[in-house]
């Protein structure tokens, strides 16, 4: 396996797609094998969404929302081992993922205020990261961090990808699963500032057919590849 020895230059892999296609899942396991740092932007957008509605912010009101973006501190641990994220001292790992703050994420996450801040804290852990890192999400390899060494779009089906959410949420309708993630997706899709794309000069990866394991291995060959200057 390699890690790359601690005097290779920092490698930077970007890694966006829509829900569901396998971004948190591949981009842990590859920075893990690669000793790299691990980010999961996502979770930055829902922990500020979290703290939105914990504060009782008119998610209807873009502007109420750019009033406070700069008010939450929000901190990333980007160990692939173990990930964390606190808002204000808070981990909030596990309210981030409730149906309130998925369905509100969008909203948020679309006010150019919320995301500059953010932007400016992913640039940041990116640039503190002596080995590399793996930064996943929506924007990170057409605006956060346009010079990656590499650039991966991950794609599935609908109807994969809902499975897989469904899988994960014990008991969840598939059809409302695949409903919910395409109303996202066209939402994360059609916003202004800084939408879900794919960069130019990124790699497409469809994984409807692929396991988990072959989409790690793929990626890890590409980094690798990088790394060879292939
Ligand atoms: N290629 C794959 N085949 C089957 N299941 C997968 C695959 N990739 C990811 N999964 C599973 O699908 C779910 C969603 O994956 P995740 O990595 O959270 O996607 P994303 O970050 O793109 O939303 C997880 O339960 C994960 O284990
Ligand atoms: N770089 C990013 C990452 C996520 N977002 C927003 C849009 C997404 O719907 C939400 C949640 O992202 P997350 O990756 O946690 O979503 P899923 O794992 O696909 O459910 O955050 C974003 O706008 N930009």
């Amino acid at each position: 396996m390699e890690n790359g020895a601690p005097t290779a230059k920092p490698v930077i892999v970007a890694i966006d797609g829509p829900s569901g296609t396998g971004k948190s899942s591949t981009s842990r396991a590859v920075a893990a094998q690669l000793g790299l740092s691990y980010l999961d932007t996502g979770a930055q957008y829902r922990a500020i969404t979290w703290w939105m509605v914990t504060n009782g912010i008119d998610l209807e009101d873009p502007t109420a929302i750019a009033a406070v973006a700069g008010k939450p501190e929000i901190i990333s641990g980007t160990d692939p081992a173990g990930p964390t994220i606190t808002v204000d001292g808070v981990d909030v790992a596990g309210p981030i993922r409730t149906q309130e703050v998925t369905s509100s994420v969008s909203a948020v996450s679309a006010v150019p205020e919320v995301r500059t801040r953010i932007t400016e804290l992913q640039r940041s852990l990116a640039v503190a990261a002596e080995r590399g890192i793996v930064v996943e999400g929506r924007d990170i390899g057409t605006t956060v961090l346009p010079d990656a060494d590499l650039k991966i779009f991950l794609t599935a089906s609908p109807e994969a990808r809902a499975a897989r959410r469904s899988g994960e949420l014990k008991g969840a309708d598939v059809n409302a699963t695949r409903e919910a993630l395409i109303k996202r997706d066209a939402a994360d899709s059609s916003r202004k500032t800084s939408p879900l794309a794919k960069a130019g000069d990124a790699v497409e990866v469809d994984t409807t057919e692929l396991t988990l394991a072959q989409v790690i291995e793929c990626v890890v060959t590409l980094v690798e590849e990088k790394r060879a200057g292939k």
